[in-house]
């Protein structure tokens, strides 16, 4: 008989009161048990469904461009505007050009994003690679096709080549090279041996020195002290224009994004142009020189490569599918670009607000908290130092302007009830949570969250409304009731409402040694010179003109004098007074 045959024989034969399927007692069990769960599993579908919303989508007038406009060029009165349409912390769509972008806020549904492990970032890196650093669309291609994650085992569905897992091979080099206090503790002295001897090279004295910018000043000195701390001394000494090519070419990074043609902006292609050539020529001198590299005898930088974590870099990325020297340097100078024009404006905007004159009183309690530290005080010793971890907190809090990426390869999400399909291109703003009025307290006004308030993170348990979160914690409410100690950092309640590095899987992992630099740079300004900004308020606005793409500046010029503290004269400078 068939299995046809059988199947026709069986229906026939139910049909008729032919066959009887008797079953066994326990059986029947069984089956009631399996009827009763299916019931449920339905009933759980079911209500699922309802529960399944439509996401808001940002409605348009113009109907190709979509809103794209409003979103690049005033993106931050345009999704606020549309936040406030919306119940709180609700994902929405926003329809531009081509494709529907998912913005998914509210601390919650932003730390579930964090904590997803079927989330990459290759999508929109890749895009800015080709746009912005220039990579040919053979080695983009690769960097699209690697859907595999950055962990060790690839998100399934994905069936990566080692070779071809671009994204988890750097991301382990990151990690080791940046990470990890064998590599980071060195990294940390080097930089502050580099800055030291920048500021020394400046020859500031007890008299008092005229300078036109502080935000210029800072660039130079600590982009230049991070390059040779991590790319080592050869990236400038043989290209003396690196850094100022590379702010130049900062400024104008947001109309490669917009795709303006090469015609339109001929001059923002030639500082590119210039600036892959010095990586490319860093690479290859690096190359030649390895026979001799420094690293093995056990050192851990050497003058060409810097760090063992880029020389490693280089060939990884050189091994991978679809790469070669072109590529390697557009993602070098990626790295290079994404390391320095952050940390930097962070530390000029902390360094900026602590020296500015509202700020007189903060600066003498910090001085007398880094008077009773050792001279030259450990990153550990000036973590000690409450008032000076909220500052840079506060700085990241106000400053961070970016948009966060995410999208899921190979299976949709679920935020909250909304479906968000795969492949979807995901964003987390850093600006729309960092303002966030339901998760952070102004304090009645007096700290509005649109402004720099170096305390805000600082928890004082004899005042029950201090803090940076406006439901005060358990652990606050226990210390003030003992009211024990001093005010104390905090940033407790704030698990996606404050992530200036993104987070999860994929935070930067720059942000240990970027905090070092910030607390580094800050203390020692602040114990050893003197310092007046000497700019009008309107210099002094910070704000960003890349939206969801960088860091806030002041707008204008900031002039200043600076002189040394505590200077011991020597025998050349022009005060020495022979005794
Ligand atoms: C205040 C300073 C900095 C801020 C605010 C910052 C912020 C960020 C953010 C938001 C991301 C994306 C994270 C995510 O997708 O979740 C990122 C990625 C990255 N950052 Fe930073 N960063 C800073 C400093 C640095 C420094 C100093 C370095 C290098 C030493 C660095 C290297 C990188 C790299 C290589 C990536 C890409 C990581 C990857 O490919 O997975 N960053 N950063």
């Amino acid at each position: 008989m068939s299995v046809a045959e059988m199947h026709e024989f069986f229906h026939k034969g139910i049909a008729a009161g032919k066959v009887r399927l008797s079953l066994p007692d326990h059986a029947s069990g069984y089956l009631v048990c399996l009827s009763i769960l299916t019931l449920f599993y339905s009933a759980f579908i079911l209500l699922k469904s309802w529960q399944r919303k439509d996401p808001f989508r940002v409605p348009y007038t113009l109907p190709i461009l979509k809103n794209t406009i409003p979103f690049v060029f005033d993106g931050l009165n345009f999704l606020r505007d549309a936040k406030a349409r919306l119940p709180y912390g609700s994902t929405m769509v926003v329809p531009i050009f081509r494709e529907d972008i998912y913005l998914v806020q509210g601390p919650k549904n932003v730390a579930e994003m964090f904590h997803s492990p079927q989330l990459t970032i290759t999508r929109s890196w890749s895009l800015v690679l080709r746009q912005c650093f220039g990579m040919k669309q053979r080695a983009v291609d690769a960097y699209l096709a690697d859907t595999s994650g950055t962990r060790e085992k690839p998100i399934p569905g994905s069936n990566p080549r080692p070779q071809d897992r671009l994204s988890h091979m750097t991301h382990k080099n990151l990690t080791a090279g940046l990470l990890q206090n064998s590599s980071l503790g060195p990294a940390t002295d080097r930089y502050r041996e580099h800055l030291e001897q920048s500021l020394d090279e400046m020859g500031i004295g007890h008299d008092w020195a005229y300078m036109p910018d502080m935000t210029e000043f800072l660039q130079t000195h600590i982009g230049s002290s991070l390059i040779r701390t991590l790319f080592g001394e050869r990236l400038l000494s043989q290209n003396p224009d690196f850094i100022s090519d590379l702010w130049e070419y900062d400024e104008h990074v947001m109309s490669l994004a917009q795709r303006y043609p090469r015609i339109w902006i001929p001059k923002t292609y030639s500082i590119r142009d210039r600036l892959l050539a010095a990586v490319k020529k860093w690479h290859a001198e690096a190359v030649k020189n390895d026979e001799v590299s420094e690293f093995d005898d056990g050192k851990l930088t050497d003058s060409w490569w810097g760090t063992k974590m880029m020389k490693e870099r280089y060939r990884l990325l050189l091994g991978g599918t679809g790469q070669d020297e072109d590529s390697v340097a557009s993602t070098n100078l990626a790295f290079i670009w994404s390391s320095v024009t952050t940390v930097v404006p962070s530390s000029a905007t902390m360094v900026t607000k602590l020296f500015s004159s509202e700020a007189e009183p903060l600066l003498s309690s910090l001085r007398t908290s880094l008077s009773r530290l050792p001279p030259s005080p450990t990153v550990k010793e000036l973590e000690s130092v409450p008032l000076l971890v909220s500052a840079y907190a506060e700085t990241l809090r106000y400053g961070i302007h970016i948009h966060v990426p995410r999208s899921a390869p190979h299976h949709e999400l679920q935020v909250q009830g909304v479906t968000i399909p795969k492949n979807s291109l995901i964003l987390l703003n850093t600006q729309l949570a960092h303002t966030d009025e339901e998760v952070w307290d102004n304090h009645d006004g007096r700290h509005p969250l649109d402004q720099w308030c170096p305390e805000r993170f600082l928890v004082d348990p004899k005042d029950p409304s201090s803090g940076p979160t406006r439901t005060k914690t358990a652990v606050a409410a226990e210390k003030a009731e003992k009211a024990e100690g001093g005010p104390y950092f905090s940033s407790e309640g704030l698990e996606g409402a404050w992530f200036p590095y993104g987070g999860g899987q994929h935070a930067c992992p720059g942000r240990l040694l970027a905090k070092r630099i910030m607390l580094l740079t800050s203390a020692m300004l602040i114990s050893n010179f003197d310092i007046e900004i000497r700019a009008g308020k309107e210099a002094l606005e910070f704000g960003s003109p890349r939206f969801g793409f960088g860091v806030s500046k002041p707008s204008g010029p900031v002039p200043f004098r600076i002189r040394r503290r505590n200077h011991v004269c020597k025998a050349e400078c022009a005060y020495f007074i022979d005794t």
